[in-house]
């Protein structure tokens, strides 16, 4: 199962179409790539491009129509529904738009819900961790409303991590903070990848925030149609401009 080379998440020739007959879309084809463990990807294109599906299939949040997916060696498409509940529960994070905190919980009750709700007690000195390296320490006995929104999102990334999962998933995670918030957000995140050995794809809109990663995968019309390493922001804005014509390849598609 987890033999150390094993992706954190490798995806095999994944479909996903909604709904059937004359009324179906298809949102993803034949989608394969191996996010390895360790990493940082972003996810671009296109609004309607397949970014949030691609999300979903690889989280277990939604089954692909066709395919496989797996999370640390285990196939999510062969799990029951109560199987893939316990996957995204504790070896996969979110991190979303919103923050989608609980208002009436202090951010250190918060950040230790995912293991309430599991039964289990959060390690402390994990948390202590956690908080004292997203630079929240001080915070943890406000509630969200006490917040700043920067604030708020780094308790979400400390609750997506405090379980240890193999995965953590950013929907656009900045895009509801102003840009200085946001490049701390996404510092945060390239910090988690560097020291905690953590795996992060990060789906987005904004070349600057894609840059933070160490990949970027192109999706167009549910298809990745570009891979690009190291990416800059300049590159990437460029790569982008360059999709409304034909794509140019700057790496391998896995
Ligand atoms: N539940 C659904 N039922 C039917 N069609 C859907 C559903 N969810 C997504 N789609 C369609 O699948 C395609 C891909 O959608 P998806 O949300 O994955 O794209 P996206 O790249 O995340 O878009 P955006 O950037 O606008 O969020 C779109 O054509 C969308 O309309």
């Amino acid at each position: 199962m987890n033999t150390g080379i094993e992706p954190a998440v490798r995806l095999d020739r994944i479909g996903k179409v909604y709904g059937t007959g004359p009324s179906a879309v298809t949102a993803l084809k034949d989608v394969s790539h191996a996010f390895a463990r360790g990493s940082f990807t972003a996810v671009m294109g296109p609004s309607g491009s397949g970014k949030t599906s691609l999300l979903q299939c690889s989280a277990g949040l939604t089954q692909p129509t066709s395919g496989t997916v797996s999370v640390g060696g285990t196939d999510l498409t062969a799990l029951t529904e109560a199987e893939l509940a316990i996957v995204r529960r504790e070896r996969v994070g979110f991190v979303f738009q919103g923050f989608n905190l609980l208002p009436a919980l202090t951010a250190k009750e918060n950040i230790e819900l995912p293991m309430r709700l599991a039964g289990k007690r959060a390690d402390q000195a994990w948390v202590r961790e956690l908080v004292g390296r997203t630079g929240i320490a001080e915070h943890v006995h406000r509630r969200p409303h006490e917040l700043s929104g920067g604030q708020q999102q780094r308790v979400a990334i400390c609750r997506a991590l405090v379980a240890g999962p193999e995965v953590v998933f950013a929907d656009e995670p900045t895009g509801s903070l102003d840009t200085r918030s946001g490049q701390e957000i996404l510092a945060m995140l390239r910090l988690v990848v560097g020291a905690l050995k953590q795996t992060v794809i990060l789906v987005t809109h904004d070349a600057t925030a894609a840059a933070y990663a160490d990949r970027v995968l192109f999706i167009r019309d549910g298809e990745v149609v570009d891979v690009m390493e190291e990416p800059t922001p300049d590159r990437v804005a460029a790569s982008l401009s360059g999709h409304s014509g034909s794509p140019g390849r700057t790496g391998p598609v896995r």
